[in-house]
């Protein structure tokens, strides 16, 4: 079964206090997203692998750490997974990106797919799956069997809030990746909405409501 990780750094909480609050303006919903996205993806990288590089100090040589080559794929789900990329850049900016464009039918809840464009050695990479939001879960669900039938095999999911519906659904179908949330909510009202959540992220980030 996978892992749930609620990353409960009070920078973090801090921040996320912010974003839910509806009178936060996009300029400032945007910029606190991608701080966000930076803790997140520093805490999300904690187990990354290291291996002993010999260096010169200027005061002698030594031995010391350095990540050992592993390869990252940064996979956001358009639109609201855009906010997070740039984040997660700022430390790991060797991350390759790739694409997947979802959106979730407002009548059915169901995901319909528009778009995937993904860095051609994904089955070398460890990926990321980012978006802020895991609410019924049919997204996230929809977008890592998508990277799996293109081969991927280490994936992780990475998102500001989710609904325990949407925790559920992923460790049922896919209990090989580990879920990392900024918090998890109480659950999912009539509309599929997350509650208390942050409202519809997409349209807060791109201010298209
Ligand atoms: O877990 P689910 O029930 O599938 O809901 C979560 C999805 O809904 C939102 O995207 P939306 O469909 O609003 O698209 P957008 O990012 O283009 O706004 C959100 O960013 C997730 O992708
Ligand atoms: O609460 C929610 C649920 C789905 N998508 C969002 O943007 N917010
Ligand atoms: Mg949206």
């Amino acid at each position: 079964m996978s892992n749930v990780f609620v990353l409960d750094h009070p920078l973090i909480q801090h921040k996320l206090t912010y974003i839910r609050n509806k009178n936060t303006g996009t300029k400032e919903f945007r910029a606190l997203v991608d701080e966000v996205s930076t803790l997140m993806a520093f805490e999300i990288t904690r187990d990354l692998p290291l291996e002993d590089k010999t260096i010169e100090t200027p005061v002698m040589e030594a031995t010391t750490k350095v990540i050992s080559g592993k390869k990252i794929g940064l996979i956001p789900i358009l639109r609201a997974g855009l906010g997070m990329v740039d984040g997660m850049l700022k430390l790991i900016p060797a991350a390759k990106v790739g694409h997947v464009g979802l959106y979730r039918d407002p009548e059915t809840l169901q995901p319909v797919e528009y778009y995937i464009k993904l860095p051609s050695d994904i089955e070398e990479r460890e990926l990321i799956v980012i978006d802020p939001m895991l609410a019924t879960g049919g997204s996230a669900n929809d977008a890592i069997h998508s990277l799996k039938k293109r081969g991927a095999t280490n994936i992780k999911l990475m998102c500001l809030i989710a609904a325990p519906e949407g925790v559920e659904m992923l460790r049922k179908e896919h209990p090989d990746v580990d879920i990392y949330l900024g918090a998890l909510d109480e659950k999912l009202n009539e509309k599929g909405y997350i509650v208390p959540g942050l409202g519809d992220a997409g349209d807060r980030l791109f201010g298209t409501k």
